[in-house]
């Protein structure tokens, strides 16, 4: 690390590729454009070609500022006596980088206001600079937890939200999936860690094993095809990935996959379904399995380039893929399993998407849901009488998960428990929802349904 990067540095000029000023432009980018900080930063990082400590630190630095936005605007609001819209954007953002680093790091106060200021000489103007000196003077007075305590309103989803950085519908979704306030401070805690990648290992191609010697890497918990890695870095350089013999895919997402398979039926088994395919991760691991069972997949993706993109991840598997509209999709004939791994809010993987909490909103569950609903129904209509749907979303929000499985009809419950076998804690029943807190994956819910006669 050179000492302009170093956590305890110098304030001076920030130049091309200090590792502060690649955070900042990851977040204007994410605040600005509307980027996706995970595709926008190891671009960044490798154009600059920044590597080890100072790639490590700017990653931290970016998706650990995105991650505690709210906390961050509500400390600066405070500590500047203005709202955060009525801050400059490239201010605001630099700020959020300072106060970031006096509240959530070892950084030491002096260098964190130091080259806070620096950066927004650089990227707003001289102007600018008393303004920012001036608001991570006043946040540095304090720490963490003496903002939290003086922010509190006493209302204890306001308060959870502050501490964990969720916006507060967040907050009130999780507590309704969990039945409870008693794993929320956990469940949402297990948000802002960032989490391992985790890769499958296409069954019949590369066993987990060989896969976890070759990247560095480790077997799962769960998952018999998962491996965990335990280095960041670009897991396209692994070649087993980039042969196509394993694919990044969280584990929990496996486990939902590999449980559609695993319910018998009685009768033919050879046509199976991905109704909602893109980008192809679950429809590849279900390529892999089928092609050892005499099976073939068909996978229907509405959007083309996604369409394409699982056209890529699996080739070389029985995978025919389908340019259409899964609500109506008519192929003349049914599937003997089907998978609806539905669009979704995605709140069940916040933890992998650091800006992702504070986009979603609200009033974009209604639409889901009633996609979601219409998405189920057709997979019902395209399985054969004795046949088996999963129905799979990435978010644990009631109305997504266990009400849209209410609410289907021609289906009888199977229970989902008994195919994710070993595993703790996985609910009541008949479905499963998993949690980064309780299983280290994402938070991915599963129902596995029989298509009545
Ligand atoms: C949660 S993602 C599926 C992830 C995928 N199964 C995987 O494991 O990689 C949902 C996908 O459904 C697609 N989708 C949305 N509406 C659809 C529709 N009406 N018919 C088919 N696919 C749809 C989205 O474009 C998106 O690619």
């Amino acid at each position: 690390m050179t000492e302009r990067s170093t956590p305890g540095g110098t304030g001076r000029a920030a130049t091309d590729d200090d590792p502060r000023l690649i955070a900042y432009r990851a977040l204007a980018a994410v605040t600005e454009d509307d980027a996706y900080a995970n595709l926008v930063l190891p671009r960044l990082l490798d154009f600059h070609h920044l590597g080890g400590r100072d790639a490590a630190f700017a990653t931290e630095l970016a998706y650990g500022t995105l991650r505690n936005r709210g906390t961050l605007d509500a400390v600066i609001e405070a500590a500047a006596r203005r709202e955060a819209a009525r801050i400059d954007p490239p201010v605001l953002d630099v700020l959020r980088l300072g106060a970031y680093q006096l509240l959530k790091t070892r950084v030491a106060a002096h260098a964190a206001v130091d080259t806070s200021v620096s950066l927004v000489r650089r990227v707003a103007g001289h102007r600018t600079a008393g303004f920012v000196n001036a608001v991570l003077r006043k946040v540095s007075q304090r720490d963490a937890g003496s903002w939290l305590d003086s922010l509190a309103t006493g209302d204890p989803v306001a308060d959870l939200a502050l501490e964990f950085a969720h916006p507060e519908w967040i907050v009130r979704e999780f507590a309704r999936s969990l039945g409870g306030d008693d794993e929320l401070a956990e469940a949402l805690g297990a948000d802002n860690l960032a989490p391992s990648v985790h890769l499958c290992a296409r069954p019949g191609l590369i066993t987990p094993e060989e896969l976890a010697a070759r990247a560095d890497g480790l077997p799962g918990y769960w998952s018999r095809y998962a491996v965990h890695l335990t280095e960041g870095g670009d897991p396209g350089r692994i070649p087993a990935i980039a042969d196509g013999r394993a694919h990044v895919q969280d584990e929990g997402s496996q486990l939902l996959a590999e449980s559609l398979p695993a319910v018998p039926v009685e009768g033919p088994d050879d046509r199976w379904l991905d109704l909602c395919a893109g980008p192809g991760g679950k429809a590849a691991l279900l390529g892999a399995l089928a092609a050892r069972r005499g099976a073939a997949v068909t996978a229907v993706e509405v959007a083309e380039h996604r369409a394409e993109l699982v056209r890529k991840t699996t080739r070389g598997l029985p995978v025919d893929v389908v340019h259409a509209d899964g609500r109506e999709f008519d192929p003349g004939h049914l599937f003997d399993r089907v998978l609806v791994d539905a669009p979704c809010s995605g709140l069940g993987a916040l933890r992998r998407r650091p800006e992702a909490r504070w986009r979603r909103s609200a009033d974009d569950v209604p639409d889901l849901v009633g996609l979601q609903g219409e998405l189920l129904a057709a997979a019902v209509r395209l399985t054969r009488p004795g046949g088996v749907i999963a129905y799979v979303t990435c978010s644990p929000v009631v109305s997504e998960t266990v009400e849209i499985v209410g609410g289907a009809s021609g289906v009888d419950p199977l229970d989902t428990r008994r195919f994710l076998p070993d595993m703790p804690d996985l609910g009541p029943g008949p479905h499963v929802q998993l949690w980064p807190h309780r299983h280290g994956t994402d938070a991915m819910f599963g129902a596995l349904l029989r298509r009545r006669d």
